[in-house]
């Protein structure tokens, strides 16, 4: 009988280390070639396929533990180490799936081409092992080379090791650290949150869209974006005047998004509540652990709502069901369980396990920016920088609130002083908003201990007369006469008003750090190790 894809290959092995099963043989390609020619004259049948082992994920293997020996399992992953005894080798193999290692046990002769870093195939017995590291292990009895890591070839031996090599060392080498287990498994858990969030959205029917990536704005009018400079643009090269020439690409300057906002409200205005997952660049000189010049904002945006409580509310909701969804996977698990050796440069695992717990809890604060400013003069000697109503919470200030006003729970600050915030957010009405000398907007920024701001939103002013006299006074168009078509003013955001004369109802929004969150929820201590390819002030390696 030939063995089954799962449980019915199961069957007792003959020898406990080398069980040796004859291979199905199969036709040679010469032979087939023969057999096709002969055809011709006398049809013959052709010859059954031979059937493939699917190989399984390493994860799951670890996981199973039969009660007798299990023969053609196929595996394929990358050696991690390769220890020898004379006559046999063990051999460590990584696929991805999981945080430990499968050890497999090879007789020397077959060993050639084991070499730490190559891609094989490993066809053996799963049995009960005798170690103690492991319930199971595979005695191979066939191995494929599929893809060699050869130092002679390399001038080196493969450069991630099967010991603790630090983040910067790891760093240098962004195209082999996803190798390492740690960094497999942060791919994992991107992937599951990214699964959760659309989930959640399709749930709650939102439309999920694609804005833009090139922009004739700079959104937040913080100055800090990338001029886009195609390589075939004669502007801003030595004898050009400037770069808004009609030389120019795109016939005036060009940006890469900070924020896809002000687009996914004009989407909004179409189908309802949207949403995105999309790249963002800023160009801040920050060489900090909570900045990248490249990451990935979620942002949504809904439609007739005069209530910012309702965008808050479907923030924490969505980041409730993300922790609710995730806590029990195999991923976080392993995360929380992982032994000293993957800890070492994580957020401790009863921290990390805080946070998560934290996300899943119900009712986070909302105080306001008054109300916080209040809070930190109380403890005013704590601070490096004295709080000031009117200037920006400074990260100390952050930290103190998330930790002391959220305990585990992350905290809503709302309403800042419209001075520090941008142009296009709605001033705050009602009782409370009387005094000219403290105007202040309905805007919101979440805040988590350790990190901070990690999401921000506001509900953004829909009338058109106050937003074209907060654009002018800013210098964002040049007057208010202007239509979108005869913007000219480098800015480019006349349209941006323009969505204000044709049917604009209330609406907010946010946008969420989503690589920020995630470090937070990894534990992983900066953002640059949590990003496959980080981009950072003064370095874009590959
Ligand atoms: N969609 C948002 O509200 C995010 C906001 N534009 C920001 O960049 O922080």
């Amino acid at each position: 009988m030939r063995p089954s894809v799962l449980g019915s290959a199961m069957r007792p092995s003959a020898s406990p280390l080398v069980s040796r099963i004859s291979m199905l043989s199969r036709p040679s390609h010469s032979s087939r070639r023969c057999l096709s020619h002969q055809a011709t004259a006398t049809p013959a049948p052709a010859p059954a396929p031979v059937p493939v082992q699917p190989a399984r994920a390493i994860s799951q293997l670890l996981k199973w533990k039969p009660e007798q020996n299990v023969d053609n399992v196929v595996v394929h992953g990358y050696v991690r180490s390769v220890r020898g005894l004379k006559a046999w080798r063990f051999v460590s193999l990584a696929d991805g799936s999981s945080l430990d290692p499968l050890q497999a046990v090879i007789e020397s002769g077959l060993a050639e081409g084991l070499t730490v870093g190559a891609a094989v195939r490993l066809t053996g017995s799963w049995v009960a092992s005798p170690g103690a590291a492991q319930s199971h292990e595979l005695q191979v009895r066939e191995v494929k080379v599929l893809g060699s890591s050869d130092a002679k070839f390399a001038l080196q031996t493969f450069p991630i090791q099967k010991k603790y090599q630090t983040p910067e060392y790891l760093r240098t080498l962004p195209h082999l650290r996803p190798r390492t287990p740690l960094n497999a498994l942060l791919l994992r858990l991107r992937s599951e949150a990214v699964t959760s969030l659309t989930q959640f959205f399709a749930r709650q029917d939102f439309v999920q869209t694609h804005p833009p990536i090139i922009t004739s704005s700079d959104c937040e009018g913080a100055g800090e974006v990338f001029t886009l400079n195609p390589a075939n643009d004669t502007a801003g090269q030595p004898g050009k005047e400037s770069a808004d020439s009609q030389d120019s690409f795109f016939r005036s300057k060009k940006y890469l998004t900070v924020s896809t906002q002000l687009h996914l409200e004009a989407l909004a205005q179409s189908v309802g509540n949207v949403w995105t997952l999309s790249p963002v660049f800023r160009a801040e000189q920050s060489d900090t652990s909570r900045h990248l010049s490249e990451f990935y904002m979620l942002e949504a945006e809904m439609s007739f709502v005069d209530d910012m409580n309702s965008v808050m509310d479907l923030a924490e909701d969505m980041m409730r069901q993300l922790g609710t969804d995730l806590y029990q996977s195999d991923t976080v698990k392993s995360l929380l369980t992982r032994t000293p050796h993957f800890g070492q440069d994580l957020a401790p695992a009863e921290e990390v396990d805080r946070r998560w717990q934290g996300l899943m809890q119900p009712d986070w604060p909302r105080i306001t920016y008054t109300e916080a400013i209040d809070i930190l003069k109380q403890h005013e000697d704590k601070f490096e920088h004295k709080p000031v109503w009117g200037a920006g919470l400074q990260s100390e200030h952050e930290k103190f609130i998330a930790s002391t006003v959220g305990k585990d729970r992350p905290v809503f600050v709302t309403n800042y002083p419209r001075d520090i915030k941008a142009f296009y957010m709605r001033p705050t009405r009602g009782p409370g908003s009387e005094d000219p000398s403290r105007v202040t907007v309905d805007c919101f920024d979440l805040l988590v201990p350790e990190l901070c701001e990690i999401a921000g939103g506001s509900m953004r002013e829909h009338q058109l007369e106050p937003l074209l006299d907060i654009m002018t006074r800013q210098g964002i168009i040049k007057s208010p006469s202007e239509t979108a078509s005869e913007d000219d003013s480098g800015n480019g955001l006349q349209w941006y008003a323009d969505l204000r004369r044709w049917g604009c109802p209330p609406h907010g929004g946010f946008g969420l750090g989503f690589d920020r969150l995630l470090s937070y929820l990894s534990g992983v201590q900066t953002v640059r190790d949590i990003v496959s390819f980080p981009r950072w002030y003064g370095r874009c390696d590959c």
